[in-house]
């Protein structure tokens, strides 16, 4: 397949509203990839290099050789091209990289060149075109979205689950299991307003948990060999040698299970959010260890001892967690049918310091990587996970750092980020300092200039009182008194809340 075929169908993509057009186009393309080609080309339009990271950034692409006047290269060519760019290190490489960057953008057409720019920069990033290239795989494979969706999920790879569909066929995506020391994306739970919406929802009898504000950890055991992954699936194992040890000492051989980490005072209350973070989201590692030491909390179990347990009801998931961890490793739970018995919970629960309390089907399946219907939270404090999209200088005691953020809801259709408004409130002078430094490394235009635009990936979780419409921002809505609670980086920008999202908490129209 020549690139040209590849970059006209992205540019295509972006210039198309309409989710089914999308994929159409997709499947067409995908029809004229070869079994070799396809894993690369479902990759590249997801956003992503099958090499993962190649070492080039947004400053090695800023100045580009004049664009070749016709189109010569083929996808493979292109991809042996990354091959090498990414095994170049060692001393001599930077002009070695110069040049093969050179050699390849020297030979790419004006098109070509802004494609492959926008994939080397991680521009073409986007969580919606992920879904959109999902279905069109299927479609294109005639494979089941919902088979599909697993076999992606579980295997962590469309593209290598594309290229097995077609070079194996669509049985071969029965193989694909959940597997011990690969993790899965977890099961994400909607929210409702209290705990009668949540047993309504849920159908009678319910499980109410704790919702911890820690920071979500998915456990593997093999062996003496355990595996911490955050909900954004980085290892931080290496961070939590307490936690290392407590799964060590558990009566099995091998786990797959999910929880929460945590921080907790002397007195069993659990200290702020930032407190666990200090530990969980920095590479001082063992360091805080000491005076920060961290509890897990587990709350559910997808593998155990040879046994998937993911398609098994919540109950039963449950019950294979309590066989094998001691009661105060576990979230505190009452399973009721009673709405006044599960309030009283959740009173406890936030008398106690925690941040609400979870509703948990006890007859739904663990659903990896979705915001499965088996779970609901319930919390009183409104917050959105927003996308920051520019920052500017501050003025006077911020002078010198990047301040004020812009901030952006998601716009599922589109993958595009709609702005609602802006705030400097809420930062901590540690914040402050964090936040100069990492959108720096985002920006995409001059520094020298008041507003600085940046690459929409950082997710910072707002507080704010209201949401009311606006002329202002083209979403047609703005968020009142916004303020920063934190950064999340376990959260990507593809995770952020949608704009429809942020419109309701609108109030109805007329009061
Ligand atoms: N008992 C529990 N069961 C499941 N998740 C829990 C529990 N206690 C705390 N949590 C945390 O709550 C999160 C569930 O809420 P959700 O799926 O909406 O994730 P989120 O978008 O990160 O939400 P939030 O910003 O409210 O934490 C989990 O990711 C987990 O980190």
């Amino acid at each position: 397949m020549m690139l040209a075929d590849l970059a006209a169908t992205s540019d295509q993509l972006g210039a198309t509203a309409a989710r089914s057009s999308k994929v159409a186009m997709l499947v067409g393309l995908l029809g004229r990839a070869s079994p070799d080609e396809i894993g690369v080309v479902v990759s590249w339009l997801s956003g992503e290099l099958t090499q993962g990271q190649i070492g080039v950034g947004y400053a090695a692409l800023r100045a580009l050789p004049t664009p070749a006047v016709l189109s010569s290269m083929d996808v493979l060519g292109v991809q042996s091209a990354f091959d090498e760019l990414g095994g170049t290190a060692g001393a001599g490489s930077q002009s070695r990289r110069r040049a093969l960057l050179e050699d390849l953008f020297g030979a790419a057409t004006a098109v070509e060149q802004a494609f492959l720019r926008r994939l080397l920069s991680g521009d073409l990033r986007q969580g919606a075109l992920i879904g959109v290239m999902t279905d069109a795989v299927a479609k294109a494979s005639s494979v089941p979205l919902t088979d599909l969706r697993r076999a992606a999920m579980l295997s962590g790879n469309l593209a290598e689950v594309a290229r097995r569909v077609r070079v194996e066929g669509a049985e071969s995506l029965r193989e694909i299991g959940l597997r011990v020391g690969r993790p899965v994306g977890p099961m994400l739970a909607s929210s409702v307003a209290d705990p009668l919406a949540a047993l309504d929802k849920l159908g009678g009898d319910a499980a109410f948990e704790w919702k911890l504000d820690g920071a979500r950890v998915q456990i593997h055991r093999h062996g003496a060999e355990v595996g911490l992954f955050t909900r954004s699936l980085d290892d931080v194992t290496a961070r939590m040698p307490e936690v290392v040890e407590a799964i060590r000492a558990l009566p099995v051989h091998d786990l797959v299970a999910d929880g929460e980490v945590i921080s907790l005072r002397e007195d069993g209350r659990p200290n702020p959010f930032q407190v666990t973070a200090s530990r969980f989201g920095t590479r001082r590692a063992a360091a805080g260890q000491a005076d920060v030491p961290l509890t897990a909390f587990l709350f559910d179990l997808l593998h155990l001892d040879g046994r998937d347990l993911l398609d098994e009801p919540g109950q039963v998931r449950y019950e294979a967690l309590a066989s094998i961890v001691p009661d105060q490793y576990r979230v505190p739970r009452l399973v009721t049918s009673d709405a006044a018995a599960a309030g009283r919970f959740l009173a406890d629960a936030l008398a106690r310091g925690h941040e609400g309390v979870m509703a948990k089907s006890l007859t739904a399946p663990y659903e990896a990587g979705r915001r499965g219907a088996g779970w609901l939270k319930i919390k009183p404090v409104h917050t959105l996970d927003l996308v920051v999209l520019a920052v500017e200088w501050g003025s006077g005691r911020r002078k010198g750092w990047l301040s004020n953020i812009h901030l952006g809801a998601r716009e599922p259709d589109s993958g595009r980020f709609v702005m609602l408004g802006k705030t400097f409130k809420g930062m901590t002078d540690e914040m402050l300092a964090w936040q100069t430094q990492r959108f720096t490394q985002l920006a995409t235009g001059p520094m020298d200039q008041w507003v600085v635009p940046v690459r929409p990936e950082q997710v910072v979780e707002i507080a704010f009182d209201g949401i009311q419409r606006s002329t202002r921002y083209p979403g047609g809505v703005a968020l009142r008194f916004a303020r920063v609670l934190r950064y999340r980086d376990d959260k990507s920008a593809e995770e952020a809340d949608t704009v429809a999202a942020v419109r309701a908490f609108l109030p109805a129209q007329g009061t």
